[in-house]
């Protein structure tokens, strides 16, 4: 199996390793050294992740790795509840991943272990047995006598003896890359930029996710989709409780508009059942959502204008904010083509974003009382993920977007968002 990995992961020594450990990114580097360099070397302190580990301490790392990236989406998660229910307690479990620098497509995910030697007969049991059956490439770290020095040592198997290849690399410090790791892999990933990418994900799970097939039933065909509305399209964006039902109905109520959400209301029935599934198949669902969303507007924009309850910034934003971790410099920079408004996907007269005062919004949510989803929780308690989601609102590109501060009452709200729209789209 681990042979068979490395033919999916080339250009191994030129490969940058990158653990999450206390909210940072820690990064290191592999060579394989001649004696001049290595006693050169021997003079550096090992790289940071490694600078807390004590003597005799162990680690490893676990790629994930497979052609198929439905089965190494879903193996990553997988693998994530097997390790913390079967690792000895003392196990410290990290996210990390590797990655080419500046090559899109290169990230490959997984986690780092840290332990005791007590410990490492059964964990070494139990990745053995990985390395057997999943696609999952592990490697030991080793401390030189002097504690300078950790090397790199990967596994392999012969038969069902387990081994270490004979090849062993030396870890050394690396530079944090120009780019933040996760942003290699969030086109087509993460986001999608056209139907016919999502859809493709969505029919690859079709045989694991059986709910997939009736999703993709729903989707308008190619030939049928007319793509523009005569009618102004008004999107209204915002985070969770910034007010965007209060406002959308009342938009309703007010123009006489017809009003539609993204997810449409067709999809609710499939909506818990992919919000539980890896980001590479939750957004795929949420992508062809808007698709379907966007056939709803063609239709309706015949007749009225249109108000539409989140969309494509939803899609986008959400994913990239949870794909990349840490501090929004962390984001890709303004102007990438990340955010980048899909082509074959209908472009709305106007975009508003609602922002709202972090703790006038948790008020919001408190009287409110209804449950939160895991990533509205995440919202709530992680201030970083809150300001890389609003960040990348503002830098998607394409439809004209006006952010408005939603703490004034709702009828102040209502009427200033009435005034915009009367400027922009002549209604
Ligand atoms: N301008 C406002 N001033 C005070 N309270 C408001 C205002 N707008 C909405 N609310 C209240 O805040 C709460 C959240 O509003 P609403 O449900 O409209 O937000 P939302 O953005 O649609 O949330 P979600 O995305 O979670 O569905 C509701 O209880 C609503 O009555
Ligand atoms: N068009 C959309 C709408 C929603 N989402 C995702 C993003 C969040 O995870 C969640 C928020 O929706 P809410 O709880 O407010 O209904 O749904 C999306 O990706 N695309």
């Amino acid at each position: 199996m681990a042979r068979h990995i490395m033919s999916l992961l080339p250009r191994w020594s030129s490969r940058v390793f990158s653990v999450d450990l206390d909210g940072a990114s820690l990064y290191f580097a592999i060579q394989k050294q001649q004696q001049q360099q290595q006693q050169h070397r021997s003079h550096e302190a090992p790289p940071r992740v490694f600078s807390a580990v004590q003597n005799h301490d162990r680690c490893y790392s676990l790629l994930v790795c497979s052609s198929d990236r439905i089965k190494s989406a879903k193996f990553y998660c997988e693998l994530k509840d097997k390790l913390l229910r079967d690792l000895p307690p003392e196990c410290h479990l990290s996210p990390m991943s590797s990655f080419l620098p500046n090559v899109r497509n290169s990230l490959v995910k997984g986690y780092f272990l840290k332990s005791n030697s007590d410990s490492s007969p059964p964990i070494e049991r139990l990745l053995s047995d990985l390395t057997q059956r999943d696609p999952v490439l592990v490697c030991s770290y080793f401390q030189s006598e002097d504690g300078q020095q950790w090397t790199q040592h990967l596994w392999s198997h012969t038969g069902s003896q387990m081994m270490e290849i004979e090849d062993k690399y030396y870890v050394v410090t690396s530079e944090a890359p120009g780019y933040h790791p996760a942003t290699l892999n969030i086109i087509n990933s993460d986001v999608f930029y056209s139907l016919e990418e999502a859809r493709d994900v969505l029919k690859k799970c079709g045989d694991i996710i059986p709910e997939a097939e009736s999703v993709l039933e729903l989707l308008p065909s190619q030939a049928e989709a007319r793509n523009k509305a005569d009618f102004p399209v008004i999107v209204i964006e915002g985070l969770d409780a910034t007010g965007k039902t209060t406002l959308t109905e009342s938009l309703r109520d007010t123009l006489g508009a017809t009003l539609l959400r993204s997810p449409p209301q067709c999809l609710s029935p499939w909506r818990s059942c992919f919000d539980r599934e890896p980001p590479l198949i939750r957004r795929a669902f949420y992508a062809v959502g808007n698709y379907i969303t966007a056939e709803q507007i063609s239709q309706e924009g015949m007749k009225a204008p249109v108000i539409v309850d989140r969309f494509w910034h939803s899609t986008a934003a959400y994913a990239i904010a949870t794909a990349v971790s840490g501090p929004v410099g962390n984001l890709p920079a303004e102007g990438s083509e990340v955010y980048r408004w899909p082509s074959d996907l209908l472009q709305p007269s106007l975009v508003v974003v609602l922002t709202l005062d972090p703790e006038e919004r948790k008020r919001r949510l408190r009287d409110r009382g209804l449950g939160k989803t895991d990533e509205e929780q995440e919202l709530d308690h992680n201030q970083l993920f809150r300001l890389r989601v609003e960040e990348a609102y503002r830098r998607i590109s394409g439809p004209v977007r006006i952010t408005v501060d939603a703490s004034p009452s709702a009828d102040q709200v209502l009427q200033q968002v009435l005034l915009l729209i009367r400027g922009k789209c002549h209604l």
